[in-house]
């Protein structure tokens, strides 16, 4: 088995496979044909909106579902048929009703460890989770970051090849949510493939190398965060309040525009960068000062709600 540490960095040897999965509860097909490959060393992220079939399809991935159609490997294996197999390279974070509340946390990585074949030194894992402090503290009485520490501790013990975290950082605040960013990161460095599931558009655009946007059990689309900001109809933001007042006509009609807004005398407009070099030059024909003029990139959140724009229509 390979160790955390001897681990190389992206080889572009797909680790997870992901080929037309379908999946239908009650003759609903809530996974419907999601395909995807990820790459040995990526935090690979998967998004969407409330009942999307993002859990579904990574607990096909972890072998606690059973397709309905499609093919899904791990590291070359069928989570189902080779579950063992599957299960000895594949951390699945838990979920907090399967960790006994009297446990304490040395106990907790105690047991996680006796469950594996060769597992990982608890007491190096627990130093770098920072949980050394609170070896005799029970389950219950650990804070939500520690937890979610815990968890990270408990996926990583067998020492994985890839490990899943879904919805790690709901219910965090924002200190422990950042922590939290940079232990993902800390085990990505240590050469565990990362699937992550999550809602915050700013923890997959600062974490993942790439994301698989799934909306309605579909790939809506798949790229890297830049690329999928890109990809949105309105990756640029320009916001002014004009000296004077703009024709409504004039601005409908500037190139690429993907949006208007007015607001106490403030105008909001969407596009591209040809979109802002159109309506500064329109601005200095009419010998317009635009006051506030703020340019902003679209996030991850603007691609997002246009990606899935269908679902919330
Ligand atoms: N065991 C089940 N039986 C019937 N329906 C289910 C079952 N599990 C999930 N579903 C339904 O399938 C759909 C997809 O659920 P899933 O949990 O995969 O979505 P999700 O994208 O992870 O959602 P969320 O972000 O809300 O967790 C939802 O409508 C859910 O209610």
């Amino acid at each position: 088995m390979t160790s955390m540490t001897s681990m190389t960095r992206t080889t572009g040897q797909p680790v997870i496979e992901v080929d037309a999965l379908r999946k239908s509860y009650g003759g609903r097909a809530v996974v419907d044909g999601v395909s995807f490959a990820v790459e040995e060393g990526e935090i690979f992220g998967i998004l969407g909106p409330n009942g999307a079939g993002k859990t579904t399809t990574v607990e096909c991935v972890e072998g606690l579902r059973v397709p309905d159609a499609g093919r899904v490997r791990v590291t070359g294996l069928d989570p189902v048929a080779d579950h063992e197999r599957v299960s000895r390279v594949l951390g699945a974070q838990l979920q907090q009703s399967e960790l006994q509340p009297k446990l304490t946390v040395r106990e907790a990585l105690e047991l996680y460890a006796s469950f594996h074949p060769s597992p990982a030194d608890w007491r190096p894992l627990a130093e770098r989770l920072g949980l050394t402090q609170k070896l005799t503290t029970r389950f219950a009485r650990l804070s939500g970051g520690q937890k979610q520490r815990l968890f990270i501790a408990l996926a990583l013990i067998g020492n994985p090849r890839v490990v899943v975290l879904d919805e790690l950082t709901t219910g965090l605040d924002p200190r422990a949510r950042r922590d939290t960013w940079e232990l993902i990161e800390d085990v990505r460095a240590g050469g565990v493939t990362v699937l992550l599931v999550t809602h915050f558009m700013e923890e997959a655009q600062r974490l993942c190398d790439r994301i698989a946007v799934i909306d309605k059990g579909r790939v809506a689309a798949l790229d890297t965060p830049a690329g999928l900001i890109q990809r949105s109809a309105s990756a640029t933001v320009i916001s002014f309040t004009p000296s004077a007042a703009l024709d409504d006509a004039e601005l409908n009609a500037l190139p690429a525009l993907a949006s208007v807004a007015h607001k106490d005398g403030r105008i909001t407009l969407s596009g591209t960068d040809e979109t802002v070099n159109a309506v500064i030059t329109l601005l200095a024909r009419h010998h317009i000062t635009a006051h506030q003029l703020r340019v902003m990139d679209a996030t991850l959140d603007d691609a997002f709600l246009d990606l899935t724009k269908e679902t919330a229509a």
